[in-house]
């Protein structure tokens, strides 16, 4: 039986990469999933940095070597597209960044950039994003609170702000319920029974799909015209270089919220733990945000000039993202027979650009273990070839500013606002995905006090 896989992918016409495809239909999954990055580690001693497995119901190459890597995101023009998995394209939509290619991808890439540019962030994203986190963080003072889940809201809330502006409060509660069912459908195997995460995250889609409907239709019949919100733009007819149908436009909005949802929402917890086990950072931290509040009346919000001046606050987010690794990689896939590094990959056959272990690679990072966001300082560190932590070419994170802009955010009214320590015992998993199981509970208290 171990050799039915290997036997049914054998070809004649090249040859694959080294590797053992395991299992019938379930390949080597199982090992994965328990062995974590293990695994990866393993079968690099064993079979180099470019090998083949059988990995969650597809047969797949692992590489993990940097110029193939880098080869692979460069090259999506010659068949390498994104390979993520059919649940996850099922429920983001047919019309989502993921799922398109070529000039649409383009078009599509197009209006999310004219979102969420430069000017955008500074004259309409960041002061929502501010007023957000003032409201969002305020009253924690005494309470035990369980980090974890105030940043899966923060994320989402935040994200709802900036996308429906002066709507968002009055459909955030039903949308949210929909939205965290929609993600763990993303996240599930594509079984489509009742009961399962699959058929609830198809369920979710069509309620945000009609939330989302109703909310352009209103707009429409209002007279109330202008909106300064991601929607406003997106419907707006006159000097707008992208015209995107109602399909187009809601499957845009799902691909923003989902894309920064889980990535902000987990490097923001994360941030908090490590502050929390690194009194010297959060000691230096705290002294770079106080010193922009020293500048400011209390009511002033953060500003573009003030999010620049937080350098050592985006090392600390740079590092944390090294450390936690909160994306191990990105998926592709080929969309016909080809050779790559000297060996064929056949059609269809998914590509894991694997970029964990250069987080943690020595020669890159020294003492790689140890939580020091100073590494980060010198800026020529983020502009290396190997930083992949918001992917690389053609698909390199959009997001980026936008997502650091509200990391920032969050971290400085915390720190400025509260001390905190951890209630102990919570259980942290950093494989597949990092998420604490039951939550990551910390006890808060004014600085003031
Ligand atoms: C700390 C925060 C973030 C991290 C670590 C992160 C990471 C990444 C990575 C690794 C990719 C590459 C995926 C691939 O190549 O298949 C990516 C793509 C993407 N990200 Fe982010 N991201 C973050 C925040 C955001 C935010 C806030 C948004 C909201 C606009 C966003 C929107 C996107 C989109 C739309 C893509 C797909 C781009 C395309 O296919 O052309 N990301 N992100």
């Amino acid at each position: 039986l171990l050799k039915w896989n290997d036997v049914k992918h054998r070809r004649k016409k090249g040859l694959l990469p080294p590797g053992t495809m395991g299992w019938p239909l379930f390949g080597e999954t199982t090992e994965f999933l328990k062995q974590g990055p293990n695994f990866m580690k393993n079968h690099r001693a064993r079979y180099g940095s470019f090998f083949k497995s059988h990995l969650l119901g597809c047969p797949t190459i692992v590489s993990m070597d940097a110029e193939i890597n880098r080869y692979i995101l460069m090259n999506e023009a010659k068949g390498i597209i994104p390979g993520y998995p059919k649940s996850m394209l099922d429920i983001l939509g047919k019309c989502n960044i993921a799922a398109v290619h070529g000039s649409t991808h383009k078009y599509m890439r197009g209006a999310l950039l004219s979102l969420i540019s430069p000017t955008m962030i500074r004259d309409q994203l960041l002061p929502k994003i501010d007023h957000f986190m003032r409201t969002h963080l305020s009253n924690w003072n005494q309470n035990v609170i369980n980090i974890q889940h105030k940043t899966k809201e923060m994320a989402f809330l935040s994200s709802l702000k900036q996308i429906a502006g002066i709507e968002s409060a009055s459909i955030a509660k039903p949308f949210m319920t929909e939205f965290f069912k929609l993600v763990l459908g993303t996240l599930s195997l594509p079984i489509d029974l009742p009961g399962t995460n699959y058929r609830r995250g198809i369920q979710a889609r069509k309620n945000i799909v009609n939330i989302l409907s109703k909310l352009l239709e209103e707009r429409r019949a209002s007279d109330e015209e202008i909106h300064l919100d991601m929607l406003g733009c997106l419907m707006r007819k006159e000097g707008n270089r992208y015209k995107l149908t109602d399909e187009e436009i809601i499957d845009l909005i799902i691909t923003i919220m989902y894309s920064g949802y889980e990535t902000v929402s987990t490097t923001s917890m994360m941030a908090v733990k490590y502050l929390h086990d690194h009194p010297k950072v959060l000691e230096e931290l705290r002294k770079e945000h106080l010193s922009i509040r020293e500048r400011k009346q209390p009511d002033d919000p953060i500003n573009c000039k003030d999010l620049k001046s937080m350098r050592f606050t985006r090392a600390v987010i740079y590092e944390t993202s090294r450390l936690a690794t909160i994306v191990n990689g990105v998926l592709r896939k080929t969309t016909h027979d080809m050779e790559l590094n000297g060996y064929l990959i056949p059609k269809g056959w998914r590509i894991y650009v694997y970029t964990r272990e250069i987080n943690y690679d020595p020669c890159l990072y020294p003492d790689p273990l140890t939580f020091n966001p100073w590494r980060w300082l010198d800026k020529s560190v983020e502009s290396q070839s190997h930083f992949l932590i918001f992917g690389g070419g053609t698909r390199q994170c959009p997001g980026k500013e936008l997502g650091i802009a509200e990391i920032c955010t969050f971290l400085h009214y915390f720190v400025t606002r509260y001390r905190w320590e951890e209630v102990g015992g919570d259980k942290l998993m950093k494989f597949p995905r990092v998420e604490a199981p039951n939550g990551l509970h910390i006890r808060v208290s004014s600085l003031s006090n």
